[in-house]
């Protein structure tokens, strides 16, 4: 089954979820791809894959996933959040974790989650 992924990293975070993207570029072409605009044109670049580029994280971009996933449109976010680091869009950075939350959507903060999901049934084939 195809799913709705959302991907997105902070800058301190940006060459991890690359790297990762990379490493999962063949589990990842299998479903349908979402990211704020600089993580998702860095995974384009680096895996050619197609993502669907949302407006930057400070520009809003956070925003327009979180409504993606209130609207039930997006069924897993991967979302490397700066733990070390506090963003002018704070607001709307809690404002998507709680959404992805409260929509029970799986939610992976860390490479190992992420390893987790897409090794989970949920999202292997
Ligand atoms: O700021 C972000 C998430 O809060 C991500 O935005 P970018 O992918 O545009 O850097």
């Amino acid at each position: 089954m195809i799913h709705h992924l959302a991907l997105i990293a902070h800058d301190r975070y940006k060459e991890v979820m690359v790297d990762w993207a990379v490493q999962h570029r063949q589990a990842l072409a299998r479903h349908r791809l979402s990211s704020t605009a600089t993580t998702g044109q860095l995974i384009r670049h680096a895996t050619g894959l197609d993502v669907d580029l949302y407006l930057s994280g400070p520009q809003g971009g956070d925003q327009q996933i979180g409504a993606l996933i209130a609207e039930g449109d997006i069924g897993v976010l991967i979302f490397f959040w700066d733990t070390l680091f506090s963003h002018a869009h704070e607001p709307d950075v809690r404002a998507l974790l709680r959404l992805a939350v409260q929509a029970n959507i799986p939610l992976a903060c860390n490479v190992a989650t992420a390893d987790y999901l897409l090794a989970s049934t949920l999202l292997a084939p």
